[in-house]
């Protein structure tokens, strides 16, 4: 379902020793017994998912669309990314939905985002799913201070029924809050972080709600897990990506381009950054990712790619079938000199970009990584999406490092609170 091709001689990878160290990761990835195990959920997650769940997710994202115009989703990082991922790569470029619409918060501090947000729904019905498995994060926890805020002001008692809790079942000020105020609850299952949770509530709810087949979102992802479970090094994709990557890593190659021809998919490049970065980017170890979106990157990030440092590998995330294309057709006159194009679609076009930027990168001392998926609808996503995750753990444990955790990110989170007097700082 996903195929991964490589610029090099990937047999000559395996043969270096890395087969023994792939079958020790991959034993002890399915055994649980790695680095950070007890965040092993997402794993088999989906095997174990009731139809219940799934029903009890369909009526509340039914009722959401009943009480509401606009579903704002607040949330940061895997709380918001994946559902992101999958609405913009599924929802038309133009007129997304007049008659209901999925908006962010909580994913970054701006005033005049938020003001210009209240603005923008007062002629609208508003429900709230607001979503940090923490419960503490700041980012959401400030943007909901006012959005419930709001919602009281203007709905008064029935504010709680409009408003949407995702958060662990146990532990967080949000839980506290949520009961408190009987807010409708869903729940991040303790042994899956945040960016791992796309098929969990927290991704689920706003895809379902955004008008969605979240049920093939969750075959994809399924699939994914049956078929990527065999330890194959030549036939399992999620391996083959893992392996090249990390080979590339130790020959210098420290950071990774994800470049796509299919503009819908950026945010799909931004879940996969915090994927990779997150998991990776500890003990001084990792690969940096980073991404692009061609052709438009190629007028301004392809200069540095094919001639800058050489510290780049570049992965293409490439769909091989379009819904909707748009054929070159002969002109009179022929002024603009594109009559050599007539006959080829734009997607052929890409297809054609994609081999020619790979050729030239390639020449430029790039490395090449090519990620094929069939097509851009909710299964093939979910099938991807898995497939990321499954070769990540793969990735980080290469790298002797426990993928599930971020002890980093506390250090910024201590200064800042520290600059702001936060009680205990
Ligand atoms: O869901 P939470 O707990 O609000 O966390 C949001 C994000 O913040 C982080 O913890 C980083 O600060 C991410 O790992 C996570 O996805």
């Amino acid at each position: 379902m996903i195929h991964v091709t490589y610029s090099g001689d990937y047999a000559d990878i395996i043969t270096q020793g890395k087969e023994a160290e792939l079958r020790h990761i991959h034993e002890n990835l399915y055994a649980k017994k790695g680095q950070g195990s007890d965040f092993l959920g997402w794993l088999d997650w989906t095997s174990g998912l009731s139809e219940d769940f799934l029903n009890q997710l369909k009526t509340a994202a039914e009722r959401i669309r009943k009480q509401a115009d606009v579903l704002i989703v607040i949330g940061i990082g895997g709380s918001y990314l994946g559902a992101k991922a999958v609405i913009e790569a599924l929802q038309p470029h133009f007129e997304k939905n007049p008659e209901f619409e999925v908006l962010f918060a909580g994913h970054q501090v701006s005033g005049s985002y938020l003001k210009q947000l209240m603005n923008y729904i007062e002629d609208k019905e508003v429900a709230l799913n607001v979503i940090s498995k923490s419960g503490t994060t700041t980012e959401p926890a400030l943007a909901f201070r006012f959005l419930q805020k709001y919602m009281e002001d203007r709905y008064g008692n029935e504010a709680a029924s409009r408003i949407y809790v995702t958060t662990d079942a146990e532990k967080g000020a949000l839980l506290s809050l949520a009961k408190e105020k009987g807010y409708n609850r869903f729940v991040v299952p303790s042994d899956i972080g945040g960016r791992y949770s796309v098929f969990t509530s927290v991704g689920l709810l706003p895809i379902a709600a955004a008008g969605f087949d979240t049920e093939q979102l969750v075959n994809g992802a399924h699939a994914a897990e049956k078929e990527l479970q065999a330890f194959d090094v030549h036939d399992n994709p999620a391996i083959r990506y893992a392996a090249v990557r990390h080979d590339l890593y130790e020959k210098g190659y420290t950071n990774e381009v994800l470049a796509t021809f299919e503009p819908k998919l950026s945010f799909v490049q931004e879940w996969w950054k915090q994927l990779f970065g997150e998991s990776e980017g500890k003990d001084h170890k990792g690969i940096f990712p980073i991404s692009v979106v061609y052709t438009t990157d190629l007028h301004s990030l392809g200069q540095y790619i094919q001639d800058g440092k050489r510290n780049l590998l570049e992965s293409f995330l490439v769909v091989d079938e379009v819904d909707e294309d748009l054929t070159v057709f002969e002109a009179e006159n022929d002024a603009d000199q594109l009559n050599y194009l007539a006959g080829t679609s734009l997607h052929d076009f890409n297809l054609v970009a994609y081999k020619g930027v790979s050729e030239a990168h390639l020449s430029g001392g790039v490395s090449q990584i090519g990620i094929h998926m069939k097509k851009l609808d909710e299964y093939h996503l979910g099938y991807l999406l898995y497939f990321y995750m499954l070769s990540c753990a793969y990735s980080a444990y290469l790298l002797d490092i426990n993928p599930f955790n971020q002890p980093g990110v506390e250090d910024y989170k201590t200064a800042i609170f520290r600059l702001l007097k936060k009680p205990g700082y």
